[in-house]
């Protein structure tokens, strides 16, 4: 190969040869080949290359010798002056150059050949050869750099996301996102070469086993994102048992081939694995769907650019087919693409989430101020009938339920009430007592219903006196009693205690008259004693007052009125 540009990468690939052997040394009875591939090689054997190059420049440049994609366990490289050992299982610090793939620098002299050698162990999946500037590669790897920690920033971020997302909702659908986003990012992490440089750069050891790990994850979160993105309340998702089962035994699988068949088969089982873990979640989520997943169709669009860019990296790596495609980039875009699509389906999950509880929340507080208002309804209602009631109560209570009489506790409170309010000098309480005259001999001649109806009839004299200053009361029995508030400015007999005397002389004249046909129109007569309680005065002496004088009136042949002054 001729080298003449320094700004530009020579490719190698058509210039170098390749032989096989079982000892790193050659014996040269080896056969030479223009490609790897038509040679058939177990991971054990030792694969040599040899290229020469042809420096076309009149000076001598600083180059670095390359051999991309670091699938390789044991590397030895020499130019004719320098001898490198390195490779995977040696560690990161035996590296020529501190960049992700194999350089070796070296000088080619000038309008000369410079033949580069060497041999390699390990599973090489592919790989390159080229010459540049080491200016060249470095610039090359800052755009790597950028794209990888943009990759990287954005995955941490939706890990990021998704893990608030589960702490906010308890929902496992956002933490088997963030796990999956999260053991993806790390397996890129792995195979970029960053955990060499960064996590463990001198403990290769660690490299085969994080792989191991970062990839099985990868595919059990992947199953786990499948089902709990389908799973429903009281709802066994397709599948789902046997699948979980698969999935707790698959590190054991992967531990047994390791031990018997070796560590490139059990590297190679999950990568295997995702071609039937693409048509496991189409089934799952063609069967969710018609069962009336609305969730299904939604997972199948987010798990598009993924499939699509998973198979396009699993067939080029697996089949070493040519295509026009950068693997890792279009695994990178499917990868983001999905992310960003389950990114859109956990906020659409998060707003109707948030919209059912905000609904629920309208809903209970309507339903919280209808039952407010029914109950204050209630209340009022029963309210209103407990105050019909107390006041029916209070109008029983206070008659008498023969006549409908006031009867004597309201005449009490009556003249309680004027007692209790101040009586002024010029106030005072007009009382009468009237007592039936032989009402016994009507009772015994006519029957007590008799007797009752002419206590209805003297009753029926005294309701119409009832006022605001006068209460006409049955006292018990055949006994009677008025209570009047009457005024005496000069402290002597006023009109208003006249007016309550005539009064008395009608009510007295008016039971006289009273003709009750079933006592044979019998002539009633009654005796009234009476009297005047001033404002100083004592009420319980002015009531024993005019019972004397009631009794006065009883000794002295009855039917009379006597006043008590
Ligand atoms: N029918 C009826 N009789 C009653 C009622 N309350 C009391 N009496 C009667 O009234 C009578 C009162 O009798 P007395 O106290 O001897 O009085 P009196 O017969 O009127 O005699 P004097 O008052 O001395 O003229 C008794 O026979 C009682 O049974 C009542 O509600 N209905």
């Amino acid at each position: 190969a001729n080298f003449n540009d320094p700004q530009s990468m020579l490719s190698l690939d058509s210039d170098v040869v390749f032989a096989v052997s079982n000892s790193a040394e050659l014996t040269g009875d080896e056969q030479w080949f223009y490609s790897a591939d038509v040679i058939e090689r177990s991971p054990s054997q030792y694969l040599h290359f040899k290229v020469r190059v042809y420096n076309q420049l009149d000076t001598q440049v600083p180059v670095w010798f390359s051999i991309s994609f670091p699938a390789i366990k044991r590397l030895t490289v020499t130019d004719g002056t320098k001898r490198w050992v390195t490779g995977d299982s040696l560690p990161f610090s035996s590296r020529p150059v501190n960049a992700p793939n194999y350089h070796f620098p070296s000088i080619l002299p000038p309008s000369a050949y410079t033949e580069f050698s060497g041999t390699m162990t390990g599973e090489i999946l592919r790989y390159s050869f080229s010459v540049a500037t080491p200016e060249y590669y470095s610039n090359l790897y800052m755009k790597t750099l950028q794209r990888d920690m943009a990759f990287f920033g954005a995955m941490g971020l939706l890990t990021v996301l998704c893990t608030l997302g589960f702490i906010a909702s308890r929902n496992l659908v956002f933490l088997s996102f963030a796990s999956f986003i999260f053991t993806i990012t790390f397996w890129f992490f792995r195979v970029f070469g960053y955990a060499f440089e960064l996590l463990w750069p001198n403990t290769p050891s660690l490299n085969d086993i994080s792989y191991a790990v970062s990839i099985y994850s990868v595919l059990i979160t992947a199953f786990w994102v499948l089902f709990q993105t389908l799973a429903r309340d009281n709802h066994e998702v397709y599948g789902a048992k046997p699948v979980k089962r698969f999935c707790a035994i698959l590190p054991f699988m992967g531990i047994l081939l390791w031990q018997s068949v070796g560590l490139d088969s059990a590297l190679k089982l999950p990568v295997i694995l995702f071609f039937p873990y693409i048509l496991i979640a189409a089934l799952v989520i063609f069967v969710e769907h018609k069962r009336g997943s609305d969730r299904a169709k939604w997972l199948a669009a987010a798990m598009l650019p993924l499939t699509f860019s998973t198979l396009v990296l699993t067939v080029i790596a697996l089949f070493e087919v040519e295509v026009y495609l950068e693997p890792i980039a279009t695994f990178m875009t499917g990868l983001v693409m999905t992310c960003l699509f389950m990114v859109a389906l956990t906020a659409n999950y998060m707003v109707k989430v948030v919209q059912r509880e905000r609904d629920a929340q309208k809903e209970a507080a309507q339903l919280k101020s209808e039952q407010t208002f029914r109950l204050e309804a209630l209340v009022k209602e029963r309210t209103l009938a407990l105050e019909q009631t107390n006041s029916a109560l209070a109008v029983l209570a206070s008659k008498d339920s023969l006549t409908e009489l006031p009867n004597r506790r309201t005449l009490d409170l009556f003249v309680d009430d004027t007692f209790d309010k101040t009586i002024h000098d010029h106030e005072a309480l007009a009382i009468a007592l009237i007592d039936l005259d032989h009402f016994k001999s009507i009772n015994d001649t006519f029957g007590h219903n008799v007797g009752d109806e002419v206590l209805k009839g003297i009753a029926n004299i005294l309701a119409p006196l009832n006022n605001e200053d006068q209460v006409a009361a049955r006292y018990g029995g055949e006994e009677f009693a008025i209570a009047k508030r009457v005024t005496q400015p000069n402290g002597n007999q006023s009109s208003e205690a006249e007016e309550f005397a005539k009064q008395l002389e009608i009510v007295h004249c008016a039971i006289n008259q009273l003709a009750i046909a079933s006592i044979d129109d019998r002539k009633l007569g009654a005796c009234i004693g009476w009297t005047l309680c001033k404002g100083s005065d004592d009420i319980v002496e002015a009531f024993r007052r005019a019972d004397k004088a009631l009794y006065l009136a009883k000794d002295k042949g009855r039917n009379l009125i006597i006043p008590a002054l």
